[in-house]
Order: structure tokens, then C-alpha cells, then sequence
């Protein structure tokens, strides 16, 4: 395609076959990042070529069938021999198989694998290899190695998600994915000697920037142990943006049908309105529209902020690194949150029509719900957050400056929301921050309380769980407001088109906000006048962007073949097209069904059944 952009290279995917996920996904969203942000400038010269030209076909294997979240517990072990100068790959355990991997059961011929590194004798935690699992001559499994899928799962039908494990698998040093230092783009020789501290090694086998294991089987630490979990925070990074996709579509699909579809005549003898002027419809949809496009925003954000973090990691500078992990990993569980309950919704919106495939929506849904748990289970991943989120509130009672986007946190409390009739967005915000830092402010305390009380820090830390997440999530949901608004705000856009996504925003943080009603008022923040403000705000919105609704879907711009829908066709014609899709489904090919002769006839004609004997036999 000479599409470079990985964005745009994977929306022309979508494109061509929307929401299909490809037997090459992993090769295109893991397995080609893995090799360019993980490998050394050695390795890429030899690796990309091949593996850019489909001569590699590979995919990120990490998980295995007993861990998946935590990866320091992975069983996989990578054993340097110094005598052959190469790795010995093994799965000593029965829960120590690659299991998940998708593109692995069939499609790779490659992998990059995450294992434990022991070199003379000790462990020094998980760090990946790129291991070759079939030949690229016939594509038969490579001795030492066992690989096949997993079978049927809840979707990705088209993904053979798979199982691999190694019986003692050598592999050459230069198999271990490391990065030359990328402190800028100092000599070489300075490179080498930035860290190798015991002795110098051909350039080609220097196992630079993150770690390295010389030939003699010296193990050079890395920088930060957490950069060869780069591969994760790009693809949560990408996440968000996918995420908002799917609810974008589903929103496209449910509110055009819902212009279309009549139902139930509004008064005696009356006309069967739309649907979408039923008021409840509007209180299901407009809000999942609104949070469509807050979405879209703040996947543009985090991956942009993805870019310039990687952009200063490349270049030794490791600042931002937590900032961006905590972002990365809560938005990206924030979003597929959000977006999976919505999609649900849309398709509930759509009545029977919304359960059949030809609506697009089972599709998108089954794509979009596993964001849910791969690339970081969601729980785990807002608790990444929280454990963020705990550092800045400590240093902020220490009156350290904060970073960026949570300046809030540790602010007074003691004040009360300035809401009124208007609803300005300004207020949204302040109600959000709020919220986010008491909640901040509640798990610090619960913490802080149980070690008071004798609890151990991990003791501490699960029993404060439950106020952890909360707390990280209402700081996702701050982000997504406030992002939104200063959207709004910042955006040159035209006076009509800043009216209309005003009252959008809006919705999103006034429906935010009554949906989380506790969180707002649990210590009289707002009172039951300005709640009253909100709910009244609220359905006058929903009359305000009634008018706009099929524009605003249609603002997202998705062709009819990336929704594959009948419901959600951009010329309205539902009926025909769903009548159409019926007609040409296989098993109307023949008026009578081949299974009639061998299981309803002797029911209904027992007399005949020999008839039905023969047919059977044929
Ligand atoms: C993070 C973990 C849960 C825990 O890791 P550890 O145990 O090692 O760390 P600790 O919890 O002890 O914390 C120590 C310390 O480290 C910091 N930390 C942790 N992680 C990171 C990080 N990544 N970066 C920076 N710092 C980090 C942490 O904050 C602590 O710091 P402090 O001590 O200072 O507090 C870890 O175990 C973990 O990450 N687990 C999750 C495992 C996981 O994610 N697995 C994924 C496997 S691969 C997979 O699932 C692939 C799925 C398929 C993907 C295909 C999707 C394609 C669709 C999207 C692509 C779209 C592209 C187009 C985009 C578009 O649409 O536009
Ligand atoms: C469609 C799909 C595609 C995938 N593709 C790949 C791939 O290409 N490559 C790959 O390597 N993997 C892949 N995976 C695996 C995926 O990354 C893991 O499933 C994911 O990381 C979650 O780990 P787990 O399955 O072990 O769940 P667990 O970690 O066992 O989670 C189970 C439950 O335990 C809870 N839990 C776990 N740890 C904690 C904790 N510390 N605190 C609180 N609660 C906790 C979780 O919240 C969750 O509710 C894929 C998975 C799916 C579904």
C-alpha cells in the first residue's frame, strides 16, 4: 500500500475489510512496532526487510495459559550458553505455553517471544526474543516447537489465535530484541562505551540501550526494565482511537436507523413517528454520540502523546515514561469500557433488526469488546493508573509542582459547584476535577488508614482496591471532559458548527455527571437545585441536537462498506436491503432443506420414512 503512517495503514485495512481482524493484525499492530521500537539498528537492517515484504509473517507472543497480566510471573525461559553463544527457549511447565497469541495457530512463521532471561545462573525478568516457529520454505513447524490454535472463541473468527510452546529451542544471541542506545545519536564508540562496563564486543552482537548479554553471558542492566513494555503502551495507545471507532460506527448505524424506523402511532389515528423523537431513544443514544466523539478526541491526544513520549525515550530522556503509562493504560480501559457498553446499547436501540448481522452491530461489538481485556486486562490497567494517581497525591501534600493533566489533584475541597441554569462548561470541569481529586483524596486516606492500623503496603493496597478504581476512573472520565472542552474552546470552527458541538459537550458532562450522581454529591458538592439544573439541561440538549443528529453521524464520514450494514445505509433504503440480505442467505438457495428428509419428514410422515431412509443414505 506505501501507507507509512500505522494509523491510516490500519484504518485502510478497515476499510477493505471492516472490523474482519485479520490473520496478519498482529503482524501489522505487534509483531512490526516490536521489531522497530525493540531491535537494534542491526537487527532492523536485517529483520524489516523480510518481515515488511510478508517473507516474515510473525506476532507478539507473551501470554501464557497460567499469566497473562502479570508479566514478571511468565514461565517461558530464555537461558544464555556461552559455549554456543545462544539462548535455549523452554516451557518447563504445562501453564508455561504461549497461549492467546493471536495469528499464531496458523499464520506466523515468526514470534517475537517475551521470556525470562537467565544468564550465569540468574534471572534478570522478562525480555523478548525473536524466535522462528515454521520454515519459510513449506511453512512445517521447526523441531522443538509445538504450535496450534486455541479453537472457537466468543469472536475474531477469523483470527487463529493460538498456543505455541518450545522443548528447549536454541536460538543465536543476536536473537534477543535490544536497541542500541538511542542517547541521541552519539558515536559509536561512545555507545559501547555508555554500557559496556566489563568488555568491548563486536558492535553487531552489542546488546544496547535497554540491556545486553555479552558473549561471555554478562548481563548489562537496561535503563528502565519497563521499556521492553513499550510494544503494550503503543498498542493502548492505539486502543483508544479503535475504541471510539466502534461506538462512532455503532452510533452511525443506530441513530440513521433510528431517523428511518416508525413505531407505534404517537396518538389515536395518528402518524407513527420516528423513533428517534422518542425521548428515551435520545436519552440512550445522544449521550453514546456525544461520547463518540469525546473519544475520538482523546485517542488523538494519547497517541500524539504516545509519539512525543517515544520521540524523547529514543532519545535517552525517561521522564514521561510514568505519565504516559498512566495514561495509556486508563484511557485505554476507560475507553473500550465505554465504547463496549455503548455499542450494546446501540444494538438494543435497534430492536430485532439490531440482533440480526446484517445490522453491523454483533460485528463491531464482538471486534471491540476484547480491547476489554487484551493488551492489559481493564481492571489492572486502571489500577496502573491509580498507583500514579497515589504518587502525584503524596508529592502534591509535599507541595512538589504536578505534571500536565493532574495539576487538580490535592486541591481544596472545601468549596461548592458554581452550576447554574446555563450550565457553562467551565463548571462541567470544575465538577469533574472535583470529583476526581475527593476521590483521589478518599483512596489515599483508605490506604493511609489500614497501614495506621497494622495493614502491610500490599494488605494496604487491595484493601483500598475498590477506591483505587474509582478513583482512576473518574480521573479518565476528567481527562475526556475537559479534553472536550478545551476542543470546543481551542477549535477555530465555524460559529454554527461551535453551537452544535456545544451542545454536545455538554450532554457528554451533564450525562456524565447524572449517571455518577453519588460520586458528585456524596459531600454536597452540588445541590438537589442544581441537580435539577443538570436533568432539566439534559432533555432540552437532547432537543437541541435532535435537529442534528443524522448530521452529526454523518460527520463521521464511514462508507456504507466499513459499516456493512443494513440498518445504517447512507441512502436510508433499511427495508429493502434487509429483505435483500434474507433472500441471499444460503440456506435459501433451495425451497426444501436438505435436513426436512432425515429429521422433520418421519415426524410428520412417519409412513414415508423409508423415502426418508434412501435420502439419508445419499
Ligand atoms: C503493568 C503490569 C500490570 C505490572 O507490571 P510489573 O509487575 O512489571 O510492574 P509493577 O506493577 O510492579 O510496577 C512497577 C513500576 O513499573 C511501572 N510500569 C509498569 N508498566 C509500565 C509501562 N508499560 N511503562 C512505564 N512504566 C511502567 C509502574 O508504574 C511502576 O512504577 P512505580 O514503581 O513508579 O509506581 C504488567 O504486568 C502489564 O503490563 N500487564 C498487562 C499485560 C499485557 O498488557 N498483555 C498484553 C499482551 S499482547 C496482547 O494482548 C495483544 C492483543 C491484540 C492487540 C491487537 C489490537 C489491534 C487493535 C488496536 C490497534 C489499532 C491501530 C490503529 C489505531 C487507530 O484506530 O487509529
Ligand atoms: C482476543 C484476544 C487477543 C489476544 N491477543 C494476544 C496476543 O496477540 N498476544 C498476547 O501475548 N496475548 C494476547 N491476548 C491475551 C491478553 O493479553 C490477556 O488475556 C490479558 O493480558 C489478560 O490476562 P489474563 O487473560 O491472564 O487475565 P487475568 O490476569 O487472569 O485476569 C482475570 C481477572 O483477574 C483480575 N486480576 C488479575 N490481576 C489482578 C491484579 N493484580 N489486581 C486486581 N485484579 C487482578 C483481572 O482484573 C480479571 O478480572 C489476547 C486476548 C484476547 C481475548
Amino acid at each position: 500500500m506505501g501507507i507509512t503512517d500505522m494509523q491510516e495503514a490500519f484504518y485502510y485495512r478497515e476499510c477493505a475489510a471492516a472490523h474482519e481482524n485479520s490473520p496478519l493484525g498482529l503482524h501489522y499492530a505487534m509483531f512490526l512496532p516490536t521489531i522497530n521500537k525493540q531491535a537494534t539498528p542491526e537487527q532492523k537492517k536485517k529483520w524489516l526487510p523480510l518481515a515488511e515484504n510478508y517473507k516474515m509473517i510473525g506476532t507478539y507472543a507473551q501470554t501464557e495459559l497460567g499469566h497473562g497480566t502479570f508479566i514478571r510471573g511468565l514461565e517461558t525461559t530464555a537461558t544464555y550458553d556461552p559455549k554456543t553463544k545462544e539462548f535455549i527457549l523452554d516451557s518447563p511447565t504445562l501453564t508455561s505455553k504461549k497461549y492467546w497469541p493471536g495469528c499464531l495457530g496458523k499464520t506466523s512463521n515468526h514470534c517475537v517471544v517475551m521470556a525470562q532471561l537467565y544468564t550465569q545462573g540468574k534471572s534478570h525478568g522478562p525480555h523478548m526474543f525473536m524466535v522462528q516457529i515454521r520454515s519459510m520454505e513449506d511453512h512445517s513447524v521447526l523441531p522443538g516447537i509445538e504450535v496450534g490454535v486455541i479453537g472457537n472463541k466468543f469472536g475474531y473468527g477469523t483470527n487463529d489465535n493460538g498456543f505455541l510452546s518450545f522443548d528447549k529451542l536454541r536460538i543465536p544471541r543476536e536473537n534477543m530484541l535490544m536497541r542500541y542506545s538511542q542517547v541521541g545519536r552519539i558515536p559509536r564508540e561512545n555507545m559501547l562505551m555508555r554500557y559496556s562496563q566489563v568488555s568491548r564486543i563486536p558492535r553487531e552482537n552489542m546488546l544496547m540501550r535497554y540491556s545486553q548479554v555479552h558473549e561471555d553471558g554478562t548481563y548489562v542492566k537496561p535503563q528502565n526494565a519497563k521499556l521492553a513494555y513499550g510494544s503494550m503502551v503503543l498498542i493502548r495507545s492505539s486502543i483508544v482511537s479503535d475504541a471510539a471507532r466502534g461506538l462512532a460506527q455503532a452510533c452511525v448505524i443506530s441513530i440513521r436507523y433510528s431517523a428511518v424506523r416508525r413505531q407505534t402511532e404517537a396518538y389515536p389515528g395518528g402518524e407513527e413517528p420516528q423513533i428517534l423523537d422518542y425521548q428515551t431513544q435520545q436519552y440512550r443514544l445522544f449521550p453514546l454520540l456525544a461520547s463518540a466523539y469525546s473519544l475520538q478526541l482523546a485517542g488523538k491526544y494519547v497517541f500524539n502523546t504516545y509519539l512525543e513520549v517515544n520521540d524523547q525515550i529514543e532519545k535517552g530522556n525517561l521522564e514521561s515514561m510514568p505519565e504516559l503509562h498512566a495514561l495509556s493504560a486508563g484511557l485505554k480501559a476507560f475507553s473500550t469500557y465505554e465504547a463496549s457498553a455503548g455499542i450494546e446499547v446501540c444494538r438494543i436501540c435497534c430492536g430485532g433488526h439490531g440482533y440480526s448481522q446484517a445490522s453491523g452491530l454483533p460485528k463491531i461489538y464482538v471486534d471491540v469488546v476484547p480491547g476489554c481485556t487484551y493488551e492489559g486486562e481493564n481492571t489492572v490497567m486502571m489500577l496502573q493508573t491509580a498507583r500514579y494517581l497515589m504518587k502525584c497525591y503524596s508529592r502534591a501534600k509535599q507541595g512538589q509542582k504536578l505534571p500536565g493533566f493532574v495539576q487538580y489533584i490535592g486541591q481544596n475541597l472545601n468549596k461548592k459547584s458554581c452550576m447554574s441554569e446555563e450550565v457553562a462548561l467551565g463548571c462541567l470541569v470544575m465538577a469533574y476535577e472535583h470529583r476526581a481529586a475527593r476521590l483521589v483524596e478518599a483512596a489515599a486516606m483508605r490506604m493511609q488508614s489500614l497501614i495506621q492500623g497494622g495493614k502491610k503496603q500490599h494488605e494496604a493496597w487491595n484493601g483500598s482496591s475498590v477506591q483505587l478504581f474509582w478513583a482512576a476512573k473518574a480521573h479518565c472520565h476528567l481527562f475526556c471532559v475537559k479534553n472536550f472542552v478545551d476542543a470546543i474552546q481551542a477549535k477555530s470552527l465555524s460559529s454554527k458548527t461551535v453551537t452544535v458541538m456545544k451542545s454536545v459537550c455538554q450532554l457528554y458532562g451533564v450525562h456524565g455527571i447524572l449517571e455518577n450522581l453519588g460520586e458528585f454529591m456524596q459531600d454536597g458538592f452540588f445541590s438537589g437545585e442544581q441537580v435539577g439544573y443538570l436533568q432539566r439541561k439534559m432533555l432540552a440538549l437532547f432537543e437541541n441536537i435532535r435537529p442534528n443528529a443524522v448530521a452529526l453521524v454523518d460527520a463521521f464520514d464511514y462508507p456504507d462498506m466499513v459499516l456493512g450494514s443494513c440498518l445504517g445505509r447512507y441512502d436510508g433504503q433499511v427495508y429493502q436491503a434487509l429483505y435483500d440480505y434474507a433472500k441471499s442467505a444460503p440456506m435459501n438457495q433451495t425451497e426444501i432443506h436438505s435436513t426436512y428428509y432425515k429429521h422433520l419428514k418421519p415426524l410428520i410422515n412417519p409412513e414415508t420414512t423409508s423415502d426418508a431412509m434412501q435420502f439419508a443414505k445419499l
